[in-house]
């Protein structure tokens, strides 16, 4: 049984979770009919900064967040921008979004300079998060234990995000067995997906080094999250 303060707990993550998110004006601007590799690669860089943006926004409300040793934040941040935003693209992918434009989304990031090697994983792991069926405090959830994983880089009080990130995998836990009853191993296979994407992470530093290499230009807050430039 979930107790009171983990259901106030889930409250809160998950209405944050749902109140930041990209603004519809610049979800829209994927619909624009420019579709030349270049277009497509500015506009996903204009995507993924809004969405770093909505990121930074959502962590200030996890429960804790705030009191951990501030440059630990900021490890925390970069060392799961790509993977929270794999778990978003995600659910734009599984349909969860409806101003997402899944297809164009799809024909955009399959036409912007990513090589081959990187699209398969990268496909296959939408599947393979469309096809677990998350409800959204499933999702908000997920995300906020990447968030909190405290083995990132430069993290100093590991154990302090470790505590955050039980109290969030506990009450996951018992989601799960509540949510999907049926399947026992439903838990598991959720933080499957956490192991799938740090390997996607790694991909995507392979794949911002090939962009540099042709001299793809990103934003400020980008070049700061990874690092770059
Ligand atoms: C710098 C660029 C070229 C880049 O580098 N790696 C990746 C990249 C890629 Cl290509 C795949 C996965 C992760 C990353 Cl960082 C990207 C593009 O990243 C994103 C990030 C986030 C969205 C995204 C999020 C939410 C929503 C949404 C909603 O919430 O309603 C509606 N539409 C959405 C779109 C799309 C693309």
């Amino acid at each position: 049984e979930i107790t009171k303060e983990q259901q106030a707990l889930v409250k809160v993550v998950v209405e944050a979770y749902n109140r930041h998110q990209i603004p519809q004006d610049v979800a829209k601007k994927l619909l624009q009919d420019q579709y030349s590799a270049e277009e497509n690669f500015l506009l996903l860089t204009e995507m993924a900064t809004s969405q770093v943006q909505v990121l930074v926004e959502f962590t200030k409300n996890i429960p804790g967040f705030l009191s951990l040793d501030r440059e630990d934040q900021i490890a925390l941040l970069k060392g799961s921008a790509v993977e929270a935003m794999f778990l978003r693209s995600a659910q734009v992918f599984s349909k969860k979004m409806p101003n997402g434009h899944t297809e164009v989304l799809e024909e955009r990031i399959r036409k912007s300079g990513i090589s081959e090697e990187f699209m398969t994983p990268m496909f296959n792991f939408y599947k393979s998060i469309g096809e677990l069926h998350m409800v959204e405090e499933e999702q908000a959830l997920l995300t906020t234990i990447t968030i909190l994983t405290p083995d990132r880089p430069y993290v100093k009080d590991q154990q302090a995000v470790e505590r955050l990130q039980e109290t969030i995998l506990d009450v996951l836990r018992k989601m799960c067995v509540l949510q999907h009853p049926q399947d026992p191993q439903y838990f598991a296979r959720l933080l499957g997906r956490l192991t799938e994407l740090r390997t996607l992470s790694h991909y995507h530093a392979e794949m911002l080094t090939s962009w540099r290499v042709n001299d793809h230009k990103f934003t400020p807050l980008l070049c700061e999250i990874w690092d770059v430039q």
